[in-house]
């Protein structure tokens, strides 16, 4: 595996074998006229419950990162989203799975924010105020901000 895989809790008494398959997951970086971006926490149930995270889901067969993030952010938080800019992808290697994180810039979009799953959510601005921070996620809030330095 190259040097560019953040891996999160390693074992070194359980080492992960280098075959895993890749898990593609579509996540939307939703940004308001005024710069705050909306973070949401992982629902209960799931790995890392609690944790802040962009909105997003894993590609179901035969859909495109963006067929994805349309339907994700419809059945989880009630948004039908505009134009979808991939922006950066990364590859990221949980406990739970090998990830490779699509994430995308969103600056429209029409309906209600509703929290269809139990998350909890917030409109940050950087330096975000939510903890913890999903480990994958936690490199989008440094490319914001040296988006802002420029
Ligand atoms: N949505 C989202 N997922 C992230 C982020 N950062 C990060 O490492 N991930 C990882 C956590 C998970 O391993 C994976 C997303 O999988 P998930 O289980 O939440 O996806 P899903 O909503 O399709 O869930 P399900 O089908 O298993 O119910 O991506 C992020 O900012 N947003």
């Amino acid at each position: 595996m190259n040097a560019q895989v953040l891996v999160v809790d390693a074992d070194p008494g359980d080492p992960r074998p280098a075959d895993r398959p890749i898990v593609d997951v579509a996540v939307g970086v939703l940004i308001a006229p005024d710069g705050a971006f909306l973070l949401t926490t992982r629902p209960p149930g799931k790995v890392y419950a609690g944790y802040w995270e962009f909105p997003g889901g894993k590609l179901e067969a035969g859909e495109t990162v963006e067929q994805a993030l349309r339907r994700e952010l419809q059945e989880e938080i009630g948004l039908t989203i505009g134009a979808v800019h991939i922006w950066k992808v990364s590859l990221v290697d949980y406990p739970h799975g090998l990830v490779r994180l699509h994430f995308c810039k969103v600056r429209d979009w029409t309906g209600d924010l509703q929290m269809h799953e139990g998350q909890q959510f917030g409109w940050q601005h950087l330096p975000v105020s939510c903890t913890p921070v999903l480990a994958g996620t936690i490199p989008v809030l440094e490319w914001l901000a040296a988006e802002q330095a420029n």
